[in-house]
């Protein structure tokens, strides 16, 4: 059974000659959320926009929601909302003849849901403003509203956080969580800003010069990538580093460090060590070991971040 929302298959492009994307193939199944990551230039938004038919590929076949978008290209985007670097908001009107003008565009009649996109985006007190006027972070929120008024079922977002401040990245992170639950909008996500994405997105793209070179759940990558756990435990350990056990300790560049009970640690606080431990077994041996030695009050994996294994899948250095 094939349950692909979007499919792509042994696409390619060339601008001018150069290949920009070459031999990509994936599937994303419908309400799923997917971050398609990779360096500047790597062939994101050529994927998007191979995808919602503004540009056609050169070879290979590719199906969004049924739809052949070099063929159904309107098809896709009645279906789709986008949101790219530029906003492509009319900078003289204001953000309600903005959702308007553009609610026109896509048949949206309902004024009801303008009022709604601005009450989610926190935007209503803003709503007469020239957008001319908006900071970069209302204009993007702007912008997301604009892309969900016809309330599509599949949504492309290229960096949807750049721009915005904490409080608005978890705004919009929250909002995008919120639809994919209730309506389930499958959501295909362009970033860099990786621990902008932790947490919101099911699975991961990796992209380098037009090539997809690594896919996978964050635990599915963090199981064929991080092959070692490291676990800072706050503990009594680190406050009485020379008594415990058969701890030994040296001070290299002028952190401590040494072993306990044959695991490896660097003291990272005054009551922290960082363990390196071989696999997720050992974690209940190292705090066995400890509570029978000290007070242990908190332990956490550290170092399993998306830009860890961003960089892990890059061939890049491990922390
Ligand atoms: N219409 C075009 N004509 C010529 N070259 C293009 C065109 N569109 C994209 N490119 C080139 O294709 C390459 C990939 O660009 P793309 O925008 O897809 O990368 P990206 O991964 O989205 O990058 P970024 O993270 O900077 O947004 C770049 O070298 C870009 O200059």
């Amino acid at each position: 059974m094939n349950t692909a929302y979007i499919k792509m298959n042994d696409i390619s492009k060339s601008f001018d000659g150069k290949t920009i994307v070459e031999g990509l193939s994936f599937d994303i199944a419908q309400g799923d959320i997917v971050g398609l990551l990779g360096p500047n230039g790597s062939g994101k938004t050529t994927t998007v926009r191979l995808l919602n038919g503004v540009i056609r590929p050169d070879k290979g076949s590719l199906r969004v929601a049924g739809l052949d978008p070099q063929t159904e290209g309107d098809g896709v985007r009645r279906i789709s909302g986008i949101v790219t670097e530029g906003a492509g908001l009319y900078h003289d009107m204001d953000a309600v003849q903005n959702l308007a003008f553009f609610g026109r565009l896509y048949g949206v009649k309902n004024r009801q849901r303008i009022a709604e996109l601005l009450d989610l985006f926190e935007l209503s007190e803003h709503a007469d403003k020239p957008v001319g006027t908006f900071s970069t972070g209302m204009k993007k929120r702007l912008a997301l509203a604009k892309a969900m008024l016809h309330e599509p079922e599949l949504l492309f977002l290229d960096e949807p956080t750049n721009g915005l401040d904490p409080e608005g990245i978890r705004q919009v992170i929250g909002v995008l969580r919120k639809i994919n639950a209730e309506r389930g909008t499958t959501i295909l996500l362009c970033s860099h800003v990786l621990h902008q994405l932790e947490g919101l997105c099911r699975s991961y793209l990796f992209m380098e010069q037009g090539r997809i070179i690594e896919r996978g759940t964050q635990t599915e990558l963090e199981r064929k990538y991080l092959k070692q756990l490291k676990l800072r435990v706050t503990t009594g350990l680190a406050v009485s580093a020379d008594t415990a056990g058969d701890m030994t300790e040296t001070s290299v560049m002028g952190a401590l460090q040494g072993t306990f009970a044959g695991m490896p640690w660097v003291r990272t606080g005054p009551e922290q060590l960082e363990f390196t431990l071989p696999d997720r077994g050992a974690v209940s041996e190292l705090l066995r070991e400890l509570l029978a030695v000290t007070w242990v009050a908190a332990a956490e994996p550290a170092g399993r971040d998306l830009e860890t294994l961003y960089f892990a899948v890059r061939g890049g250095r491990l922390k």
